[in-house]
């Protein structure tokens, strides 16, 4: 294990060096690693592992769209395809990537496979941390382990594809056979992940849900909206607005950021941009902090596991969400990115419906 360092401070990290592919196909060589789900990190991780030559299965739901997608996806009914509790029977390894709040309605069907020596493996602290919510509860004779790429399982896939890789972290919550730490390491060199930093369950799922709900995905759009709004009403067109808001962001200054950093992308901009972004940031950063706070206090207080249970128990969980989401796609920000989208040099022409 490497020991790197962020910042200033030291950190472990594993590598594909120290642990090649080949390293981890001799660990898992007896293993039969059941992917159970068949939605966004199922796809990724078990495609991933089978291209890598490892010994999986997957187990998901017969007779629904996602059984249906694995299939065209090479999956064989009955040789690797199987219902979710067949798979598990099976399985050395299972791979628990159902919803978080699905894991919840199965785990009574899936404890009974949790037979002495098997591993049970997350990619989300989620399940675990919060226990007394969900009632997962593994028996004290099987690992628990988790690998959780950072980064969408359509991205896993994409990049590996690419013949590059997706960092994870990874951690450790029972080593039941001592075989714990070469395990959850050849699982995350094997779905397709760069480097592996370490971590805990508690700490992944907390720093997860303040990621997504912050800067990752709901701050960032509730910014865009704010400045898209102030824009407009101050009488710019959507397409200006859109430009300063998203466009340039995504096109020209993210990929700065990404190369090499915010004083990089900075100092690539004018000085009049310079000094106004650096008078700036402060503001902004002394307005959102109380709301960062508050968020971190929801998530470590449960309150933000205990509302996506509730909520994505509901049966028509995915008619809701999706009447959400179509709300903002359905926004005049969204819709005008869109024909701004289609004008994009390198596009063929604007989108038209
Ligand atoms: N979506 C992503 O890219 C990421 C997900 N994760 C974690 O990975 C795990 C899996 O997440 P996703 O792939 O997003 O899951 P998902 O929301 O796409 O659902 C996965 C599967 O659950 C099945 N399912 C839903 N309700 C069910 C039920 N009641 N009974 C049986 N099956 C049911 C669906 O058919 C689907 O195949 C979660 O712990 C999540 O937090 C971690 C990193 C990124
Ligand atoms: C993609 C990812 O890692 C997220 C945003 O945390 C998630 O999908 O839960
Ligand atoms: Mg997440
Ligand atoms: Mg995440």
């Amino acid at each position: 294990m490497a020991k790197l360092n962020f910042g200033g401070v030291e950190e472990n990290v594993v590598t594909r060096e120290e642990f090649p592919l080949e390293k981890a196909r001799e660990v898992l060589k007896d293993e039969t690693i059941a992917i159970i789900g068949y939605g966004v990190q199922g796809p990724g991780q078990s495609l991933n592992l089978r291209d890598n030559g490892f010994n999986v299965i997957v187990g998901q739901r017969q007779n629904s769209k996602t059984w249906d997608k694995a299939v065209a996806d090479g999956w064989v009914p009955g040789e690797t395809l199987f219902p979710i509790e067949e798979a598990a029977e099976k399985a050395t390894i299972i791979q628990y990537l159902l919803s978080d709040a699905a894991q919840i309605a199965v785990w009574p069907k899936l404890k009974p496979h949790l037979t002495s020596g098997k591993a049970l493996y997350f990619s989300h602290g989620f399940g675990i941390t919060y226990h007394e919510r969900t009632g997962i509860v593994p028996p004290a004779d099987v690992d628990v382990i988790l690998v959780a790429p950072k980064g969408s399982g359509t991205s896993l896939r994409r990049l590996f594809l690419e013949g590059r890789g997706l960092n994870s972290s990874y951690a450790i919550y029972q080593d039941a056979t001592g075989r714990a730490k070469e395990r959850v390491v050849a699982l995350g060199i094997g779905v397709g992940s760069g480097y592996l930093f370490e971590t805990t369950f508690q700490k992944e799922v907390y720093s997860d849900l303040t990621g997504e709900r912050g800067t990752l995905m709901g701050a960032i759009q509730g910014i865009f909206e704010a400045q898209y709004t102030v824009l407009r009403e101050n009488g710019h067109s959507p397409s200006e607005a859109f430009n300063e808001t998203v466009e340039e962001l995504t096109q020209s200054l993210m990929p700065l950021v990404a190369e090499n950093g915010m004083d990089w992308m900075y100092a690539n901009c004018s000085t009049t941009a310079q000094r106004g972004a650096l008078d700036w940031k402060n503001k902004f950063r002394d307005a959102v902090k109380p709301v960062f706070k508050d968020l971190y206090s929801s998530v470590a207080a449960g309150e933000e596991a205990q509302r996506s249970i509730d909520t994505n128990s509901q049966p028509d969980y995915r008619e809701k969400l999706d009447a959400e989401l179509k709300e903002l796609h359905d926004s005049e920000m969204w819709q005008a990115g869109r024909t701004v989208r289609g004008l994009r040099p390198e596009s063929e022409g604007v989108e038209i419906d």
